[in-house]
């Protein structure tokens, strides 16, 4: 069963709303490990619409499981990485005028550009996983530039207009990750899981770690960051 990283980017979504300081992501951290939480993930935008360049540095102070920042592979966001040292990055596609991330990052486009970007990384060592679609081209340039890891996109998946549909694109995924597992990648997965779709993709051998945020922020707003968080946990079970 794979472990459950907690992005908490839209408890800063709220905080942005008005500009202020709550709530805070920081707290939130906290409360999450608290809750069982093996790990935070936060998404540090280009625009900044979010997670606050703050909000990393004090996450690296305080966060006792592991902290995966999420970052475009940029200059300005590799400097933040070297300095901060979170224990892995995930290098995603950002676009300014995207409501949420639309799909996986291209490495057979960019085959040498990502490569320095991972030799700059893991050199410093902190471990890249890179968001890719299940597609075995992805995969295996992904294998070929040495990132450690690669997360899945599981949006297609989480946005299947059926059954038949869902299952297809679970098929997908597990295909992609016994391919990527066999080529000595270790293998994440995240975007669009909710509590009703997550078990299946949590089921998936080989899986390491769900990154999963929004589903998990919007129940909290109803029930409690703990509570949603135990929710999670139990939901990954399929329990
Ligand atoms: C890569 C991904 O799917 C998410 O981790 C990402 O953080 C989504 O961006 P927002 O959190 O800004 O929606
Ligand atoms: N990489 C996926 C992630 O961190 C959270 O995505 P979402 O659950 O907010 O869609």
């Amino acid at each position: 069963m794979p472990t459950l990283g907690v992005n908490i980017d839209h408890i800063a979504t709220i905080r942005q709303a008005r500009r202020t300081v709550e709530p805070d992501p920081i707290a939130a951290a906290v409360l999450a490990e608290l809750a069982g939480a093996d790990g935070i993930t936060a998404h540090l935008r280009e625009d900044r619409r979010h997670i606050q360049d703050r909000d990393i540095r004090l996450l690296r102070e305080t966060v006792r499981t592991h902290l995966n920042l999420e970052m475009a592979p940029t200059d300005e966001m590799v400097a933040i990485a070297l300095e901060v040292k979170p224990d892995y990055v995930t290098l995603v596609p950002e676009r300014r005028e995207e409501v949420t991330t639309e799909g996986g990052l291209d490495i057979v486009g960019q085959t040498e550009r990502l490569a320095k970007v991972v030799d700059r990384l893991q050199s410093a060592g902190i471990p890249v996983s890179l968001f890719i679609d299940a597609e075995r081209s992805q995969i295996e340039a992904s294998a070929k530039i040495q990132a450690q890891f690669i997360e899945l996109h599981t949006g297609t998946y989480a946005e299947a207009p059926d059954e038949a549909s869902r299952a297809a694109e679970l098929e997908v995924l597990t295909h992609g990750c016994q391919w990527a597992l066999s080529l000595g990648l270790r293998v994440n997965a995240g975007h669009g899981l909710t509590y009703w779709n997550v078990y299946p993709v949590a089921s998936i051998p080989g899986m390491e770690e769900l990154n999963i945020g929004h589903t998990i922020i919007s129940r909290a707003a109803l029930v409690g960051l703990e509570r949603a968080v135990r929710e999670m946990k139990h939901a990954m079970r399929g329990e």
